[in-house]
């Protein structure tokens, strides 16, 4: 068993992990791309591109694929970026929701005091505004989205400014997301981690990156911290 009893952060990736954002990221995707001209995308396949932040995502859409196209002209990613960010921000919370298990897990970490930060590859731009109007921007203390430092996750960067600035030892951290760019950047950082299963990951299953838990909601985390589950 691996002991929980020094947890002493919890660090929260967004998309995919707290948030089901994917149904408003594809509208903006698609409103962008309508404005463009372009052929546009079912929201599976946006689902599928986000992982990476806005620019990747942009390009991704541009590129019609998850591979990026190096030769795009950057001022079509330019022109591209203005339009995304005018309909994102204009919908930043029309059919994204909660994910099952979320409010009350976060209700419960919140009523035991323990500390929550959101390390986020989502650019501060949108981050604030949907913390905010999804209900649940009063329980992070800390919000890095993915412009807030040099660089962002998969990179440890994010969570070593976390370890540094609540002045942890890195076991008493654990980095919760649905994405193998979470769990590199705890397994980088030296961290716990633990993956939820049903979030974005490029459509991959979220054990292959090796987290030291796997969930399939957030209220494990909770029975995990009570010991009344083992891993
Ligand atoms: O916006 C993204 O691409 C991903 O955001 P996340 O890091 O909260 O999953
Ligand atoms: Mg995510």
């Amino acid at each position: 068993m691996k002991s929980l009893d020094e947890l002493k952060l919890i660090a929260f990736d967004l998309d995919g992990t707290l948030v089901d954002s994917a149904p408003d990221l594809a509208l903006a995707i698609n409103a962008m791309l309508v404005d463009l001209g372009r052929e546009v995308f079912d929201e599976l396949t946006v689902r599928h591109w986000v992982g990476n932040g806005a620019e990747v995502l942009i390009k991704r859409a541009l590129s019609g694929c998850s591979t990026v196209d190096n030769t795009l002209p950057e001022s079509l990613y330019r022109q591209a970026r203005g339009l995304f960010e005018q309909h994102y921000c204009e919908n930043l919370c029309i059919a994204s929701r909660l994910y099952d298990g979320v409010a009350e897990s976060l209700a419960t970490f919140s009523q035991r005091n323990i500390p929550m930060a959101i390390v986020t590859n989502k650019p501060s731009l949108f981050t604030p505004g949907l913390l905010k109007q999804i209900g649940i921007a009063d329980y992070f203390d800390v919000v890095l989205s993915g412009d807030s430092l040099a660089r962002k996750k998969p990179d440890p960067l994010p969570l070593q400014h976390l370890l540094d600035h609540y002045q942890l030892a890195n076991q008493q951290m654990m980095m919760v997301g649905d994405s193998k760019n979470d769990i590199q950047a705890a397994k980088a950082v030296g961290c716990r981690s633990l993956g939820l299963t049903y979030g974005y990951n490029y459509g991959e299953d979220i054990a292959l990156s090796g987290p030291d838990f796997v969930a399939d909601s957030l209220v494990e985390l909770v029975e995990l911290i009570d010991g009344s589950v083992t891993a």
